[in-house]
C-alpha cells in the first residue's frame, strides 16, 4: 500500500527568493480548482480505501500540489537550465518544449536555456551533438509540427558522462521529457549529481503514448494519437462492410497496455472485436477467438479486429523476444499473425473472406498534438517550471484526478499503468463490442 514516504517530495533547499509570480498569488486559496502551495492532495480517492487505513485525515497519504510557490529556489537572473526529450515520439513534444522556454523566460525571466540533441546521447561527447539555444523567437511555431525539435533517441548512457556535461555546461536545472526508461535514466543522473554535492534539479514531464505510467490521468499526446487510430478503424470498417466476408483488422501501438486500442475503439465504436496484452485469448477451439469471429463474419457478412500490438505474445512462438537498445523487449508481430490465422480459420471453414489489414504504426504518434492535447503540455511545462524554480528534484509533474502534483520519480517507475480486466474501461470496451469477457 502506498505510504507517506513514497509520496515525499526532495527539495534542493529551502525556497529563499521572492517568486516574480508572487503578487499573483497574493489572493489564492485552496477551492475546488486549486490547491495553495502547503494544502496537501489526498491520494486515495474513495471512502472505503481511506477507511481501511484507520487514521485522522491530515495522517492519510498525500500529494505535494503542482503550481507556482511564492518563494523560490533559484534566482531566475543566475539560472541556466537543460531540456531533453528521450524514448518514442508523442505529440505535444514541441508544445511541452515550447511551454517551458515561455514560462521560463517571460514569467522568471531565466534567459539561458539550452536543449539536448536526441535523447541522453546529446550529452556524450563522442557523439559530436551541440547544443541548440532555445528562446522565446526559436520555440514559438514548433508546436505546428509533430515530433521534437531536439530529436530523441533510445539507449543507455552513462549518467557519470551526462552530469559531467550539466557540470560543463553549469546548468542548474534539467528539464527530462519522456517515458518510464528516461525516468530510471533521470533517477541515475540525480544519484550522481548527489553523490559529487551538486545542486542541479531534474525534474520530469511524462511522456508515453502507450498512457503507461501509472498515477496520472492520461499522459499527453494520448488523446491526439488515439484519434489518429480512428481513422484506420474507421477504414477498417469501410472496408470490412464493402465486401463479401469483410475482416477489417487493424493493429495499434501498446506494448504492455492496451489503452489506444481501448479508447479509439470506443470512440469509432465500429469493432466488434478488441485485443489487448491485459486480457489473453485462447485463438482455437469452440471458446477461442477465431471460431468466434467466424461465427461473426457468418452471421453479419463482415467484422472488424483491433490489436494491441503487445497483445497474444504468447501465441508466436518462432519469436525470439530480443530486446531494443534501451531494454524494451521487442514484440512479434500478431497483427501479421492474426492476419494468417483468420484468413487460414476461414478458408478452412469454407467462408468467403476478405481480409483487410492496417498498421498506422508511426502515424499515430508523429502527428502535432490536438487542440486538447495543445493546452495539457503548456500547463504541464508550466507545472514543471513551477517545481524547478522552488528546488524540487527527482519529480515528474502530472495531473492526477485534475489537479497537477508533483510525483517523486521511483512512484512513477514503481509499476505500469494498464487496462484492469475488472475496471470500467474494459467494460465500456466489452459493451461496445460485445465480444465475450474471455475466450477461452
Ligand atoms: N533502466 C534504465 N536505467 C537508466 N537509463 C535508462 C533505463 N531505461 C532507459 N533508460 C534511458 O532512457 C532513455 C529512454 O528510454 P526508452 O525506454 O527508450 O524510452 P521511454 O523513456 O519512452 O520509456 C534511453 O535512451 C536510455 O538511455
Ligand atoms: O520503434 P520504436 O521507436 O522503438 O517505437 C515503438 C514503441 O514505442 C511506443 O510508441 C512507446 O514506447 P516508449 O513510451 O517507450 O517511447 C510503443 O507503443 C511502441 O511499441
Ligand atoms: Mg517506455
Amino acid at each position: 500500500m502506498i505510504g507517506h514516504e513514497d509520496l515525499a517530495v526532495r527539495t534542493l533547499g529551502p525556497c529563499r527568493i521572492d517568486s516574480p509570480l508572487a503578487e499573483r498569488l497574493a489572493a489564492r486559496e485552496t477551492t475546488q480548482h486549486s490547491v495553495v502551495e502547503d494544502d496537501r492532495i489526498l491520494f486515495d480517492d474513495t471512502i472505503s480505501m481511506a477507511g481501511v487505513r484507520g487514521v485522522p485525515v491530515e495522517q492519510l497519504p498525500s500529494l505535494e500540489p503542482g503550481g507556482p510557490r511564492k518563494r523560490i529556489y533559484f534566482d531566475p537572473a543566475k539560472t541556466r537550465v537543460g531540456i531533453v526529450t528521450c524514448g518514442g515520439l508523442c505529440p505535444g513534444l514541441n508544445d511541452v518544449i515550447r511551454g517551458l522556454v515561455l514560462e521560463l523566460c517571460r514569467h522568471y525571466g531565466v534567459r539561458r536555456i539550452v536543449g539536448f540533441r536526441n535523447g541522453y546521447r546529446g550529452f556524450i561527447p563522442h557523439y559530436g551533438e551541440d547544443v541548440v539555444d532555445l528562446s522565446p523567437e526559436v520555440v514559438q511555431h514548433i508546436d505546428d509540427e509533430g515530433g521534437t525539435i531536439l530529436g530523441t533517441s533510445r539507449g543507455m548512457q552513462d549518467p557519470e558522462d551526462i552530469v559531467d556535461a550539466l557540470e560543463r555546461l553549469a546548468i542548474n536545472i534539467l528539464f527530462v521529457v519522456g517515458g518510464d526508461g528516461t525516468i530510471r535514466g533521470a533517477m541515475e543522473v540525480v544519484r550522481v549529481i548527489g553523490e559529487r554535492g551538486l545542486k542541479i534539479a531534474v525534474v520530469g514531464i511524462p511522456k508515453t503514448i502507450d498512457n503507461d505510467i501509472p498515477y496520472i490521468d492520461q499522459s499527453f499526446g494520448f488523446q491526439t494519437a488515439m484519434s489518429e487510430a480512428t481513422k484506420s478503424i474507421h477504414a477498417a470498417s469501410v472496408e470490412a462492410r464493402s465486401a463479401p466476408g469483410g475482416v477489417g483488422l487493424v493493429k495499434l501501438m501498446g506494448r504492455h497496455s492496451g489503452f489506444i486500442a481501448c479508447y479509439s475503439v470506443l470512440a469509432k465504436d465500429d469493432a466488434d472485436y478488441v485485443l489487448i496484452p491485459e486480457v489473453p485469448f485462447a485463438l482455437h477451439g469452440e471458446r477461442g477467438f477465431l471460431e468466434h469471429l467466424r461465427r461473426r463474419v457468418e452471421d453479419r457478412g463482415h467484422a472488424v479486429v483491433v490489436v494491441a500490438e503487445g497483445a497474444g505474445q504468447e501465441h508466436i512462438d518462432e519469436h525470439e523476444p530480443g530486446r531494443d537498445a534501451s531494454g524494451n523487449v521487442r514484440l512479434g508481430d500478431v497483427g501479421r499473425l492474426l492476419r494468417r490465422l483468420i484468413t487460414e480459420h476461414l478458408d478452412d471453414a469454407k467462408v468467403e473472406n476478405n481480409v483487410r489489414y492496417f498498421d498506422p504504426s508511426y502515424a499515430i504518434r508523429s502527428v502535432p498534438a490536438n487542440p486538447y492535447d495543445s493546452a495539457y503540455c503548456l500547463r504541464l511545462a508550466h507545472a514543471a517550471v513551477h517545481a524547478a524554480m522552488a528546488g524540487r528534484t527527482e519529480v515528474i509533474v502530472a495531473r492526477r484526478r485534475r489537479r497537477f502534483v508533483h510525483i517523486p520519480m521511483a512512484l512513477a517507475v514503481s509499476r505500469r499503468n494498464h487496462v484492469d480486466p475488472l475496471g470500467d474501461l474494459w467494460m465500456s470496451v466489452l459493451e461496445a463490442t460485445g465480444q465475450p469477457v474471455r475466450f477461452e
